[in-house]
């Protein structure tokens, strides 16, 4: 149970809060999470770590030298958004270029992706790597696909320490990929977390039960057996990785390895000390010689009780990076002496001069109180913009009626968040829209506005796939005419075709595109017939509502619910019921508007 909290809308933000006031020593708040204390060092690469909170110490914890250069901060399991990633490696970028590095998760790896394009634009060079160590989440003919849990941890650590040895950026990034396919973990849980403002656990286990394969957000295991006593769990762990070897490695006898044992919440540090007697024996038995071995909490889920072992086979180099000093808030190894303080940029801070913070704040607060410029629109074009706030208005009141219902079917086979992240977008894009129709933006400003503040506010995946939908819509609106219902119907086209490109997913695959390709064709085909927007509009919606409850007979193939495909059959996909209610709310909307 999470039982301390304010508005739980607000926990991410104020844990953040809490946290950099508790370590200013490591860290420094800038837009979009924290950055070490101290300057990067000229000419060095700066590692940028990121995804949810609700994780810690993984990721604002991992700060400091030896360790990350910044940690971008999203909401509770939702990655942060791109814009808060651009501004965390722009804050930490010390001339060297950036390697943004992640969990292997679709929110995540969209908004980096997003992050390291404008990063670029900037002339900063980027790169990004995807951790994706979990042997549970996909077979080894699909690692890509494996989502990343504790060995995160091992990873960023390597790769942070050869930048820290002034290694260039495209060799800082061969060590992340070495380090990478050499880190494997496997999990068990014996019960989910209880996400801050909600009553019961994302997941149950039966009593003495145990569940096999965890996911680090309360995705349930992939299978389920007897609750083991300590021994046969350090054997369960150890035997499972011990199987799937990286390709080099044929042997485990002679070979040197780091070992992480980790704690996902509420495992006591005793009980997991009792477990890693049994794994280091075991691993001694066959041959492994454990390398500074971690127990503790790395990566955590808030309450979920659970532990995952992590193993990362080492060779010299690795060696090397795995025992370098780091000094975070919380992983410190060997020494690395008092660092200077920075003091120009501490001096900047306490005086409100924090570039990146100041500049983002400066933006977003003159985006707040509207008084940003908007292009010139033409009437016609201000007068659709008004019937666009409506319709915002209406997605933001539907997808608030519907958020528990809709966390509720994210639960069932992915990370329960669906419902928190649309109401934390659709509000952002309505109260951005609202901003720019005040100041007299036409209806394409508006959604493009409505776009970005959807996506930073919201994070996660379906945040970047709805900045998209908004984004895509408006640029075919535009803010020269009156939008007919032929320019919407092809705003919708280009919209469906955008989030297939970004998002990889097909039809069939399990996610909203099962909904948009649907809505979007029977629009198109209505306003072909040459019938009127609103008509055209409540015919495509019906289509939407049906595929969405037909997608409760597919097998997800795509994101965060694929390794727990079974348990999502006779449950639509969350983010195919929540577009379908938001096409029929937006039916009414232009009814009224009509
Ligand atoms: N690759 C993808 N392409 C299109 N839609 C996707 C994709 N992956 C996931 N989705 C959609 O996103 C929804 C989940 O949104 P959200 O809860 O924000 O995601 P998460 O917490 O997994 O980041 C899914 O129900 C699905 O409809
Ligand atoms: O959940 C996380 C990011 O993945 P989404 O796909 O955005 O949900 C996050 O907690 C791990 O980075």
């Amino acid at each position: 149970m999470t039982r301390l909290f304010n508005d739980p809308a607000a926990f991410a933000d104020e844990a953040l809060e809490g946290f950099t006031a508790a370590h200013r020593r490591w860290v420094r708040p800038v837009t979009g999470g924290v950055v070490r204390a101290t300057a990067t060092p000229a000419g060095q690469v700066a590692v940028v770590i990121g995804g949810g909170s609700g994780h810690y110490p993984a990721f604002s914890g991992l700060v400091g030298r030896g360790l990350a250069h910044g940690a971008a901060v999203g909401n509770v399991f939702a990655s942060p958004s791109a814009r808060q990633i651009h501004s965390v490696a722009t804050a930490a970028h010390g001339g060297g270029g950036v390697l943004l590095m992640y969990g292997n998760y679709a929110g995540d790896v969209l908004h980096f992706g997003q992050a390291a394009e404008r990063l670029a634009a900037d002339g900063i060079e980027t790169r990004t790597f995807a951790v994706a160590d979990d042997i549970s989440s996909a077979g080894p003919d699909e690692s890509a696909k494996r989502r990343g849990i504790a060995g995160d941890l091992p990873v960023f650590k390597a790769a942070a320490a050869a930048a820290e040895q002034g290694l260039p950026l495209e060799e800082v990034l061969r060590v992340a990929e070495r380090a990478g396919v050499r880190t494997r973990s496997f999990g068990i849980a014996f019960s989910g977390c209880t996400l801050p403002g909600a009553d019961h656990p994302l997941f149950t286990v039966p009593e003495a039960r145990m569940a096999v394969g965890l996911g680090i957000h309360g995705e349930p295991g992939i299978g389920e057996e007897a609750l083991p006593t300590a021994d046969e769990a350090a054997l369960l762990l150890v035997e499972t990785l011990l199987k799937e070897l990286p390709d080099d490695v044929a042997d485990p006898a002679g070979r040197r390895a780091a070992v992480i044992l980790n704690g996902l919440g509420s495992v006591k540090y005793e009980e997991l000390f009792v477990v890693y007697r049994k794994v280091a024996a075991l691993l001694g038995d066959a041959g492994v010689e454990i390398v500074d071995p971690e127990v503790g909490e790395l990566v955590t889920s808030f309450d979920m009780a659970g532990i995952s072992l992590t193993l990362t086979w080492l060779d010299d180099r690795l060696e090397e990076l795995w025992r370098a000093p780091a000094d975070t808030p919380a992983y410190r190894k060997g020494a690395l002496g008092d660092p200077e303080p920075d003091r120009d940029r501490a001096a900047a801070t306490a005086a409100g001069q924090d570039t990146a913070a100041a500049q983002d704040t400066a933006v977003s607060d003159a985006a707040a109180s509207g008084t940003t410029a908007v292009p010139v629109a033409s009437d016609a074009s201000r007068r659709a913009a008004g019937t666009v706030l409506a319709a915002l208005d209406a997605v933001a009141r539907v997808v608030d009626a519907h958020a528990g219902e809709l966390g509720r079917i994210d639960a069932v086979a992915g990370d329960g968040d669906h419902g928190i992240g649309m109401r934390r977008g659709s509000s952002a894009a309505h109260r951005a829209a609202h901003d720019a129709h005040r100041v007299g933006a036409g209806a394409g400003t508006v959604l493009t506005r409505a776009a970005d503040d959807w996506a930073d506010k919201a994070g996660g995946t379906s945040g970047a796939l709805w900045g998209t939908i908004l984004r895509s819509l408006g640029t075919a609106l535009g803010d020269r005419d009156a939008p007919d219902a032929a320019r919407v119907a092809e705003g919708v086209t280009e919209a469906s075709a955008a989030v297939r490109r970004l998002g990889g997913a097909e039809v069939g695959d399990k996610t909203m595109v099962d909904v948009l390709v649907p809505f979007a064709d029977a629009l198109a085909a209505a306003t072909a017939e040459g019938l009127p927007l609103a008509e055209a509009w409540d015919r495509a919606a019906t289509t939407a509502t049906a595929a969405a409850a037909g997608t409760a007979d597919l097998l997800p193939r795509r994101g965060r619910a694929r390794p727990h495909a079974e348990k999502s059959l006779g449950t639509p996909d969350a983010g195919a019921h929540s577009l379908a209610l938001i096409t029929r709310a937006v039916h009414g909307a232009l009814l009224d508007h009509h």
